[in-house]
């Protein structure tokens, strides 16, 4: 008493200050429980990565919407580090040299599989057994070629290739025959990450043949007047950005010497290599277009049979044919061009909390389930619903793609709603079975039309209204200028 007496001058003010003590405590507990309340999502990826992506934009928009995005250690004990209710990842180098035979990064992946293992209702994006089948080029070829669309149409597939294991050129010609590979043929690693990954070559003769290393992939050349489609798919939306790509090159065998070519100088936005020179005799319109509805039905093929929600799918529309090529598939790529990636990537993780929360998802799900246990597409009524609420918010997130504090609050504060689409959790990897749609950039009424970033500048694609409504698409005005909504 005395103590207290000496400390404080009068009772009032001891009181005051022992119930500003006690707030202070509530205060903190209050927080602490708000905190044990809120999802936890992990994340794990390379610091190049982080910095290209700006991820830490992503992390103050999670915040600002009640979502603590965790960095993983994967050093530490996950145990610690967690519970996660999501863990989103590029894990690609590490599990390369886990497959390569490297001792720390094989114990590293093993204790990551091992709490996912002990933890079920953590959903992984993505699964590493689906991240696995993407690491090797001609196992990807092969998926698209069992891809149930493929199967029945001619006008979606994967150029005609081969695994070459042999340096001996006559062996490599009859293996080439036995496939149907033809001259001239891009050769390319077999595995498809990395920095080795991307050094190319083109070999237009037998001669040429001395100039490949294997193991390696041959594929047919197909001329696509220059124009590379990539297709990034973020759970259940997809949005296409056109880059540059490879010229044209005379069908058949000839003398003309190997190309070694590097693909990030060939077909990144800002790629200018004398490669990358474009047919001019023909017009936009002229050239050969990509179809809104193989593209949908390509995704939502791989999205099932990959039980991937975050890849990117790389087609190339042949000149003649029109048939459209799919040459690469990519786990997690840069979403370069997309200019909601982060809104559309919280949303996604949105609509997987939400399904997998304990008191809904029970009913979401068996809303969704049919009689006979098969996932229901959504309705039209429910995509329009889904994709509605976005335009502004589009709008929002592309003004604030510059990478400062500003743009990051500005982007923290776009009022994402709750999803009302109920998301179809396709085991717990967060891959969803409804339909997407592609953010498009509104063409003057004429119809919609695609974000097309190139050398910097967002140009747009025409696609008819008719092929638009198709797909349920809702043309948004997202007026992009520059490098992605993230600054990249
Ligand atoms: N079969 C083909 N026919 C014509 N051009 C091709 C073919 N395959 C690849 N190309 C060209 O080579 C480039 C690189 O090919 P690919 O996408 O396989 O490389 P990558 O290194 O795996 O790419 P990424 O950087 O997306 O991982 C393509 O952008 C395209 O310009
Ligand atoms: O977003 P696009 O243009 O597709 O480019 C990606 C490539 O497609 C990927 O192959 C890159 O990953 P790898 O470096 O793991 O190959 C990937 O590297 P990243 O993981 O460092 O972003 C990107 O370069």
């Amino acid at each position: 008493m005395g103590k207290m007496q000496g400390l404080a001058p009068s009772g009032v003010a001891v009181s005051t200050a022992l119930d500003h003590q006690q707030q202070l405590q509530q205060q903190q507990l209050q927080q602490q429980q708000q905190q044990l309340q809120q999802p936890v999502v992990g994340y794990w990826l390379s610091d190049k990565k982080r910095k290209k992506l700006n991820f830490h934009v992503f992390a103050e928009l999670c915040r600002s919407h009640g979502i603590q995005l965790v960095k993983i250690d994967l050093q530490r004990d996950l145990e610690q580090q967690g519970p996660f209710q999501v863990i989103l990842h590029k894990l690609t180098d590490l599990l390369l040299e886990a497959d390569q035979g490297n001792a720390t990064s094989t114990n590293l992946v093993q204790r990551f599989q091992s709490y996912v293992d002990s933890h079920p209702e953590t959903m992984l994006l993505d699964p590493l057994h689906a991240v696995r089948k993407l690491l090797d080029r001609c196992r990807s070829y092969d998926l698209i070629q069992e891809l149930e669309i493929c199967r029945l149409e001619r006008a979606i597939s994967t150029p005609a290739f081969v695994r070459l294991n042999t340096s001996d050129p006559e062996e490599m010609l009859e293996l080439m025959r036995e496939r149907h590979v033809t001259f001239p043929f891009v050769c390319k690693n077999i595995v498809a990450h990395g920095s080795a990954s991307h050094e190319m070559a083109i070999v237009f003769g037998e001669a040429g043949l001395r100039d490949i290393r294997p193991p390696c992939v041959a594929q047919s050349f197909i001329n696509h007047d220059g124009v590379l489609h990539k297709v990034f798919v973020i759970g259940d939306t997809f949005h296409v950005v056109e880059r540059p790509s490879l010229k044209n090159f005379p069908a058949g065998k000839s003398d003309q010497k190997t190309i070694f070519f590097n693909s990030h100088d060939v077909s990144k936005a800002e790629s200018a290599s004398h490669l990358n020179a474009r047919d001019e005799s023909q017009t936009a319109e002229q050239r050969q277009q990509l179809s809104p509805q193989v593209v949908r039905r390509l995704v939502e093929g791989l999205r099932e049979t990959l039980e991937m929600s975050l890849f990117g799918i790389d087609i190339i529309v042949d000149r003649e044919s029109g048939h459209h090529a799919v040459i690469d598939i990519n786990a997690f790529p840069g979403y370069d061009g997309v200019a909601d990636f982060f809104p559309a990537l919280l949303m996604h993780v949105q609509g997987l909390l939400q399904a997998h929360k304990p008191s809904d998802g029970v009913l979401t799900n068996q809303r969704l389930q049919t009689p006979n246990g098969q996932l229901e597409p959504p309705t039209t009524g429910e995509l329009i619903q889904h994709h509605q609420a976005q335009p502004q918010q589009l709008q929002q997130a592309a003004a604030c793609r510059d990478q400062d504090s500003a743009s990051a609050a500005g982007l923290s504060a776009l009022q994402l709603p709750r999803l009302s689409l109920p998301s179809r959790p396709h085991g717990r990897c967060g891959c969803t079975a409804s339909r997407s749609s592609w953010p498009v950039e509104n063409g003057g009424g004429s119809g919609a039309s695609h974000l097309v970033p190139t050398k910097r500048r967002v140009h747009s694609v025409s696609v008819s209204p008719a092929a638009a409504a198709d797909i349920g698409m809702v043309c948004h005005r997202v007026s992009l200028v520059g490098k992605g909504s993230n600054g990249r």
